[in-house]
């Protein structure tokens, strides 16, 4: 069933003197329990996506199209219709955990405190908040409750804004690239916990990534951007094993031989995305594009297909 259906979500916003629109035209859905990995290269938009649909927009950005919430419109609500769904019924896991985290109060006490929003007693939330640091992993949990996030290392301070978003069962995470700013090797360990908390408590998940590798081993579906706009989207073996965007065949022979099955046809991915101000008209990717022809130049593609959606004149052919 449909948690979260997304239509011609559009981001305008202004950037100095003139008004830019990162994010056009993007349509999509996400169910309930799935995971939707949201790719693309850096400026495709994809924070401002999960920011727009989190109700988190910067100031001043404008808002159009649909959000659609498990039935619930919340394009350009204000922040008091978001106010009964943070951290109830959605949450954010953003790359910096000290962007959610308090510093003057104690690991214990915000998750606690989030806990309390729902209408539960201070002991049983304390309680709550304790296990929930427990099941991410933290050791000693009790007694690490009581410290503040600076006296946590980053991968720690990651598993409490975990624990803190999944505390209440919500029915959707939006993580954006939460693991970007760790170690390599705590990043495994952080996007485990992150899997196994979603399971747990059955949310759909958002996760936006730079990383295919992260996608082909979290998500079942995925979602390529380019320039602010939907490129391709279907479950993930199919768009990484039978890409049908020359776009997305680009990124992924891009990867490091080993990674997610790439179809390694085409040239690995030279020159850069456009600037929002700087999007030609047509196709955004056009300049790039080895397939590029005056149609492209010229005309928008639609996304077309059932389950696997491509936006691009030169689509290949989806299996049957
Ligand atoms: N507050 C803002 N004011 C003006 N432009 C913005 C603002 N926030 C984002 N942008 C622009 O919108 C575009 C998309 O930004 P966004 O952060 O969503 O991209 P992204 O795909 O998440 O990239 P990255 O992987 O680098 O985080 C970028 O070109 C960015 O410069």
């Amino acid at each position: 069933m449909t948690l979260l259906s997304v239509r011609d979500l559009r981001v305008r916003i202004r950037d100095g003197s003139r008004t830019v629109t990162p994010v056009r035209s993007l349509s999509f859905d996400l169910r309930r329990g799935e995971v939707l990995g949201v790719v693309g290269e850096s400026g495709a938009g994809k924070s401002l996506t999960a920011r727009a649909v989190l109700g988190m927009a910067p100031y001043g950005a404008e808002i159009t199209g649909s959000v659609r919430f498990d039935g619930r419109e919340l394009a350009g609500a204000d922040r008091r219709a978001y106010a009964g769904l943070w951290g109830r019924r959605m949450a954010y896991v953003p790359q910096d955990a000290l962007a959610v985290l308090s510093p003057v109060h104690t690991v214990g006490d915000q998750i606690a405190a989030a806990v309390r929003s729902t209408g539960c007693g201070r002991a049983q939330a304390r309680a709550r908040a304790v296990a929930a640091l427990d099941r991410v992993g933290i050791a000693d949990a009790a007694r690490r409750a009581k410290a503040y996030p600076h006296e946590f290392s980053g991968g720690m301070r990651q598993r409490a804004v975990i624990a803190m978003a999944t505390v209440n069962d919500p029915d959707l995470v939006v993580a954006d690239e939460p693991t970007t700013a760790l170690d390599t090797t705590v990043q495994a360990q952080v996007l485990d916990v992150l899997a196994e908390r979603r399971a747990e408590t059955g949310a759909a998940l958002m996760l936006v990534t730079h990383d295919l590798g992260v996608v082909a081993r979290y998500a079942d579906r995925v979602l390529v951007m380019y320039a602010g706009r939907h490129t391709e989207s279907g479950p993930v073996d199919r768009v990484f094993g039978q890409p049908r965007a020359p776009y997305t065949a680009a990124l992924l022979a891009s990867l490091p031989p080993g990674e997610p099955t790439a179809d390694r046809r085409l040239p690995v991915l030279g020159g850069a995305p456009p600037a929002p101000a700087d999007v030609p008209a047509g196709c955004a990717f056009a300049p790039r594009c080895p397939l590029a022809d005056d149609r492209c130049g010229a005309e928008a593609p639609e996304a077309v297909g059932g389950a696997h959606l491509v936006s691009c004149h030169h689509a290949v052919e989806a299996a049957a």
